[in-house]
Formats: structure tokens, sequence, C-alpha cells
């Protein structure tokens, strides 16, 4: 048999096993089997189809009744383009299932805070462009690889069958593409990457544009980084050019072998029905299966040249999977660490907690330990830059400790996805979602009345807002000041059900009068919730059942943390 199995020396063993890896948690299994049956269908229906055809010329040429060739002829080229109808249909529906399949599990990990090391241009170019990489290789060039090996060991055997002649021509010719794609292999592989990191940088570069266009215009930057944007996209093109060439090149050459291989049987067949030649087989070759043979050659090559049409999406997809495979493995482990949902306020245990980010040489955290039982407050303190807010998310399991533990009532943190709503957070700069204020309190509480939400706007000092519920929104707040949109994510998190809030600055930048309010209402809060606070301001810190600073200590403190 003619393996066509293609490995290139530069392949990754971690991408080649990734890519298998993701296509498993497909939940189509069946269309993936029938998009199999039916490319597989496609080898015996083209040997049929070129026996009627030779069966057909012959009685034409000789004698015999035509209709049943023709009948079978007709028949035959109906049922084989039915089934490349199917196999287009199954093959869009195996890519896009498995891009959808690898599009939730990415989202899941973004919305989780999986994400440290990717900025937002390149979590959209994985979740968009990367994604879909990896469905096309798996419905198409996987699958196209296995098609073509059964598809090329059946036409041998027919080939060896008929005529060894034509059979042994076959055989020495087919490894050609195989030799052939494994030669382009490393360049076709450096020129995909090269083409996703630039697109990868593309992404990032615009989107961060695109947020700060407003700040660029105060600076009058606007030409500067339209010209940047320009080239980073000539960049783009230009990779992408590279890899165009080398997949139009790598089809073009094949279909050269293709067609000299074709010549080859051709001229053999052709000097024996002119009994140019004398010897093998041929010498009993009679027009119709000289005919078939004929027909069967370019048949032969059409999987293989398939195969390598379809070569830069196996170079595409390896690239992509050398950055998906970690990060998607990397959740499959917390979902197996993940148990059952906490219950009412839980206690906190922070054991020899360390943390790092990945651009940092620096820890930010550093063994950490700390107990917060169920229902108190913690109170975390320190100068700017020290690791409140990292803190902040450390416990709330949207970063993950290099070392040491954090865990719930005992239990180890899992992931917010698991147990959504068990937290609540009300952070600096609050996210919203273009409506109105009653809309983005539902947020949390999407049964909430309305005089629930009026309720929880007076505690948090919004009673006075313009249009009161009604006062639209934009994503970054705009309608209402900096300090409301942040009182406003307060009772937000307050409105929620949730057992654990986890508050960064509630009271920062607020009059004396409207900061004793906030405390009240955090008051309040003490006992029925577990609460943890980053916080600057010494009568927010009042609130406290134990405290922690990070950095270096206060001189009150008598130099000791006093957690
Ligand atoms: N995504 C990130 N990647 C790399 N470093 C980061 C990231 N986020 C924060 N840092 C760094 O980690 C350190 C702690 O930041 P953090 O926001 O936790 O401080 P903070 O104590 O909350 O500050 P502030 O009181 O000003 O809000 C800072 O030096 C900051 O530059």
């Amino acid at each position: 048999m003619t393996s066509t199995t293609v490995d290139t020396p530069e392949s990754s063993l971690s991408a080649e096993i990734a890519l298998p890896w993701l296509a498993r948690q497909s939940q189509h299994g069946k269309l993936c089997r029938r998009l199999y049956l039916t490319a597989l269908a496609d080898t015996p229906l083209a040997i049929l189809q070129a026996g009627a055809l030779a069966l057909l010329a012959a009685r034409l040429l000789g004698e015999g009744a035509l209709l049943p060739p023709a009948l079978a002829l007709i028949t035959l080229l109906a049922v084989r383009a039915g089934a490349a109808a199917l196999r287009a249909r199954f093959t869009a529906g195996v890519a896009a299932d498995i891009t959808c399949t690898v599009r939730n599990q990415l989202a899941a990990m973004l919305l989780r805070g999986r994400a440290a090391r990717l900025s937002s241009g390149e979590a959209s170019t994985t979740l968009l462009e990367q994604a879909e990489a990896v469905g096309r290789y798996h419905a198409g060039f996987a699958l196209q690889r296995r098609v073509a090996s059964l598809a090329t060991l059946l036409f041998l055997i027919v080939a060896f069958a008929t005529d060894w002649i034509v059979g042994l021509i076959f055989l020495l010719t087919a490894p050609l593409v195989p030799v052939f794609m494994t030669l382009v292999g490393t360049g076709a592989q450096q020129a995909a990457d090269r083409q996703l990191e630039s697109l990868r940088f593309l992404g990032g570069y615009f989107l961060d544009r695109l947020r700060g266009i407003l700040t660029l215009r105060a600076f009058g930057r606007e030409h500067a980084e339209q010209q940047a944007v320009a080239a980073a996209s000539e960049e783009f093109r230009r990779r992408t050019m590279k890899v165009l060439r080398i997949a139009f090149l790598t089809s073009a050459v094949l279909e050269l072998f293709a067609a000299l291989s074709v010549a080859l049987v051709a001229l053999y067949v052709g000097l024996h029905l002119l009994n140019l030649m004398s010897f093998g087989p041929g010498q009993l070759l009679d027009f119709r299966t000289g005919l078939f043979l004929l027909l069967l050659a370019p048949e032969f090559y059409q999987p293989l040249r398939q195969l390598a049409a379809g070569y830069h999406e196996r170079a595409a997809a390896q690239s992509a999977a050398e950055i998906l495979a970690p990060l998607l493995q990397e959740q499959t482990g917390e979902q197996q660490a993940s148990a059952s949902a906490l219950g009412s306020a839980p206690a906190i245990c922070m054991d020899t907690v360390t943390f790092r980010y990945p651009d940092s040489e620096q820890p930010t955290i550093i063994h950490l330990d700390a107990n917060l039982p169920a229902g108190h407050c913690l109170v975390i303190r320190g100068d700017s830059g020290t690791g409140k807010t990292t803190l902040l998310k450390l416990i709330a399991g949207l970063l993950l400790p290099d070392a040491g533990q954090i865990r719930h009532d005992d239990q180890l943190l899992r992931p917010l996805a698991a147990e959504p709503g068990r937290l609540a957070w009300a952070g600096q700069h609050p996210w919203f979602i273009h409506g109105t204020v009653a809309d983005n309190l539902r947020q949390a509480a999407p049964e909430a009345n309305d005089a629930a939400l009026h309720q929880v706007l007076a505690r948090c000092a919004l009673s006075d807002l313009p249009l009161g519920l009604d006062t639209p929104l934009d994503e970054n707040g705009g309608g209402l000041s900096g300090g409301q949109g942040r009182r406003l994510g307060l009772a937000r998190a307050l409105l929620s059900p949730a057992s654990l809030l986890l508050l960064d600055e509630p009271t920062a930048e607020l009059d004396p009068a409207t900061e004793a309010h906030i405390i009240q209402t955090l008051r309040e809060e003490k006992g029925q919730r577990t609460i943890v606070i980053a916080t600057h301001s010494p009568a927010c810190a009042a609130l406290a059942d134990q405290s922690l600073w990070l950095g270096e200590p206060p001189p009150e403190s008598g130099g000791q943390p006093d957690a």
C-alpha cells in the first residue's frame, strides 16, 4: 500500500497530538462518519464509472446493446454528483462543528480570565481565525489523508488485476506526491507560522488603536498610527501571499506529476493498441480494457491531488494548534479539578500563595498566607501597585497561583463558569452593557423587581440619577460620572445573590458623606456574605475583621503585616 501520510521533520509532536485531541471534543461523531463514508464512496464509484464508459465506447464502435451501459453510466454520474454534494455539505458541517467546539472552550477559558498571556487582539484572532483553521484541517486535510490512503490501495488492486504494468506505473508514481509534500513541508510550515504571527500582531495592534482612538486624536497621532496599521496590514498581505504561492506551487507541481503519469499510461496503452509494442500483458489489451485503464489514471491521482491542494491547511492548523493546545489542555485540567458547588458564605484559606505575571520578572504576590472565616470581611491594603487587585483576582479564580493554594471552604478553587453566581465582583472600572441602569442591574439579578432595584440604588447613594432606572448607559459607563459608575458596579454586586463579594476600591474618590453611606451599606452585608475589599481608604479599612498589608508594612503597624 502506498501511504500518503506526510510528516515533515519539523512537525511538532504536541501539535500532532493536540489536533486529534481537539477533534475528539466534537459532539458530532456521526457527521464525521457520514463525511468519511461519502468521501470513501467516490473511489468505487469512479472505478465503476470508468468501466461503464469504456464498455459504452466499445459497444459504440463494435457490437452489443448500448442501453445497459448508458443507463449504468448516467446512474453512476448522478450518484457520484450526489455523493460529492453530500460530501461538501458534511465537510462544511464537520468544520463548523469542530470550530464551534474549539471556540466554545476558548470562550469559556477567556470568561474565566485564563488568558492573562493573550492580548485582546490575540484572543480575538485565536477565537476567530485559529479555531477555524483547526476545523478546516480536520474536515479537509486530515480526512483526505485517510481517504487518499484507502483510495490509492483500491485503485492499485484494480490496476494490478487488470494490467500489472499500469499497476506498476501507478505504484511508482504515487509516492512522488508525499515525497514532494515533505520537501515543501518546511517552507510551508515556516510561512504559515509567520503569517499567523503577523495576523496576531495586526489583530492586537488594530484593536488597541481602535480603543484608544480618542487619546490618539487628542495627541494628534492619527496619521502616524494610520501608517503603522497600514504597514502591519501590508506585512500580513506579504506573508499571506507567500503562503498562497507555496500552496499554488505545490498544487501546480503535483498536477504536473499527475499529468506525466497519465501520459505514461496513455503511451503504454496506445502503443499496445497500435501494435507498436510487444511486451507485458499489454499484448492482450483490447480497446475496452485500454480505455478503462486510461480513464482510471486521472481518477487514481485525484485523491492525492486533493490532498496536496489542502496541504497549506495542515500548516495553518499546526501553527494554530501550537497556541491552542496548551490553552485547552490547561482548561481540561481545571475541569477535572472541579467538584461540587459551594453553599453559603465561604471561608477562604490562602496557603503560601505566590503569583507572577508572565511578563514580569518578579512575583507580585509572594508566599502569602491568610485564613478568613465565613461571613468575615478581609481588607487588603498596601501602596499602589503592590498587588491588591491581583490578589482579588486570585481569590476570584481569575488568575491561578504559581505556587501555594487558595481554598474556599476547604475545597480547591473552582472555575467561575462551573459555579455561576458564586461570587460578585465590583472593580475599579466596571463594565456595562449598552442599555439602561435597570438593564445593567438585572445582569446580576434578572428576576429583581423595580422596588429591589430602587432599594439597592439608594443603598449605594444613587437615588438621584437623572432618569432613575431608565438612565441610559454605554459600555464605558457614559451617562454617569466616574464615581456614579463605580457605585453602580457596587450596586450590581450587592444585588446579586453571591455569597462572596470582591470589591476593588469601593469608596475611591468619594466625598466623606457618600463614603460613610457606602461603608454603612457594606457593614450591613457583613455576616451574611464573605467580603474581601482592596482599599487605600482608612475609613473603609475600619470594616475589616482581618486586614492584610501588601508590600512594605506601614510604620504604625510596628513593621509587621497584620494578617
Ligand atoms: N496583566 C498584567 N500583566 C503584567 N503585570 C501586571 C498586570 N496587571 C498588573 N500588573 C502589575 O502587577 C502589579 C500589581 O498590580 P495591581 O493592579 O494588583 O496593584 P494594586 O495594588 O491593585 O494597585 P492600585 O492600588 O494602584 O490599584 C503592578 O506592578 C502592575 O504593574
